[in-house]
């Protein structure tokens, strides 16, 4: 396999006393869907927030394309090529969908010749290019949903962080998303997915981590991970409804 293009090393990121994160360690290659799950209050948050730049780790180290990128800012990081959703959708609400996704294609002091039509062609690439024209706040959820993925995908990331995009959907929508999604990894874009739809995470991830407690406490293909005894009683303990199935 070739060199991971993302490479978390033995992080930690504590709240006082707390270990949120503690001292994990995995890799994502490129064209790849790692899954992150666990019960509620894993920690899974947290590592995203710490990969994406918006906590600062307590110790250990990320690497993004064999460059050590540790404690690096957010706005740094998407320049970069990490690309990230937002849990709560968070569109601008009173400009269309398609301006919406200018804004992210042009960023801050990066302008762009055709940014519209380089908006348009990532509306296309996530099913939405129908609705470019409408504000954004008369999307659907799912809509909405899809347009966070645009707007990560304007960037142009190499890897991309998903929080999960597929919460408040229908499992027809549900569908949908796991098609695009499927679409940016042939596209060869690495993909690092936080999400409790398990019939979801389980048939898209090429490989699963499984957190709890702030811990690693499994990693592997999907039906492995299922099986894992750890896994199933770090689930069970905790009378999580998102268990694997
Ligand atoms: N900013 C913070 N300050 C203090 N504690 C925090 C902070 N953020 C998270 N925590 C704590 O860290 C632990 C891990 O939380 P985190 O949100 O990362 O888990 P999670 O796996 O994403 O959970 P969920 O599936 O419920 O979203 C929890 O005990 C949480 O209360």
């Amino acid at each position: 396999m070739t060199r991971p293009l993302l490479q978390v090393r033995e992080v930690s990121r504590w709240f006082g006393g707390l270990r949120a994160v503690d001292n994990v360690s995995f890799d994502l290659h490129e064209g790849e869907i790692l899954g992150l799950i666990g019960p509620n209050g894993a920690g899974k948050t947290t590592m995203f927030e710490t990969i994406s730049g918006f906590h600062r780790p307590t110790a250990g180290t990320i690497t993004f394309d064999g460059r050590d990128i540790t404690g690096q800012p957010p706005h740094r990081l998407a320049r970069m090529g990490i690309g990230r959703t937002f849990q709560i959708v968070q569109p601008f609400r009173d400009v269309s969908v398609l301006e919406n996704v200018v804004a992210g294609v042009v960023g801050p002091n990066k302008p762009v010749s055709d940014a519209r039509g380089q908006a348009r062609a990532v509306l296309e690439r996530v099913k939405l290019d129908h609705r470019a024209s409408i504000l954004a706040r008369n999307l659907a959820l799912p809509e909405k949903k899809r347009l966070e993925v645009a707007r990560a995908l304007a960037t142009r990331p190499r890897v991309l962080l998903l929080d999960e995009v597929m919460a408040g959907l229908t499992p027809a929508e549900i569908d949908e998303i796991m098609e695009i999604l499927a679409g940016l990894r042939r596209e060869g874009i690495a993909l690092l997915i936080v999400e409790h739809v398990m019939r979801a995470i389980m048939s898209l991830s090429d490989r699963i981590v499984v957190m709890a407690s702030g811990r690693k406490i499994a990693e592997g293909v999907p039906a492995v991970v299922a099986a894992n005894d750890k896994v199933i009683e770090a689930y069970l303990g905790r009378r999580n409804t998102h268990a694997p199935a």
